[in-house]
């Protein structure tokens, strides 16, 4: 296994209303994303949100983060995704995990307590600190954005 995968340990915290629901865990061997939990039974309305309750607290190593991203199967099946994906959970969050849930789909979306609703995944992350200038260098592109590589010439 390269160094770079070798795993990190995140210590996790059980909430008093996590009794029962199992740790995050990858679902297959070389997945990216380890499957989380609701603790809560909720309906979606479409269109509607909620913070979903995990039950589970984390201390995430300074240097890394977690993402949180949906999973596509409810995306495809059902409309259900994150308004903030990938949510950001910071290194020194000490909270309860949530899973903020927006319903996209046409019907309203039945969440029952230990259903799999979004998956989580470790990221390092690489620190930065801004140094202002009088002028930028120039390039090609130069202020070029937002499509402005994809105009067709004829
Ligand atoms: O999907 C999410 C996103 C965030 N969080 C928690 C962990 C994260 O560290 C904290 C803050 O998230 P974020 O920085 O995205 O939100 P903010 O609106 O900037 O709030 P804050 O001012 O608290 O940073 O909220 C979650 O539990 N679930
Ligand atoms: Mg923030």
């Amino acid at each position: 296994m390269p160094s770079h995968l070798a795993p990190i340990e995140i210590r996790l915290k059980r909430l008093p209303h996590g009794e029962g629901l199992p740790v995050p865990g990858y679902a297959t061997a070389h997945a990216a994303g380890m499957d989380v939990v609701s603790a809560e039974d909720v309906t979606l309305q479409p269109g509607g949100r909620h913070a979903v309750a995990t039950g589970f607290a984390m201390a995430i190593p300074a240097g890394y983060e977690v993402q949180v991203r949906p999973r596509s199967g409810l995306a495809l099946k059902h409309g259900i995704s994150l308004p903030n994906t990938p949510g950001t959970i910071d290194a020194d969050y000490r909270g309860e995990l949530k899973i903020i849930l927006i319903n996209l789909g046409d019907a309203p979306f039945v969440i029952a307590r230990g259903d799999r609703i979004a998956q989580l995944v470790a990221a390092p992350v690489q620190m930065a600190r801004f140094a202002e200038v009088e002028e930028l260098d120039s390039t090609v592109r130069g202020s070029g954005g937002f499509g402005s590589t994809g105009v067709r010439s004829s």
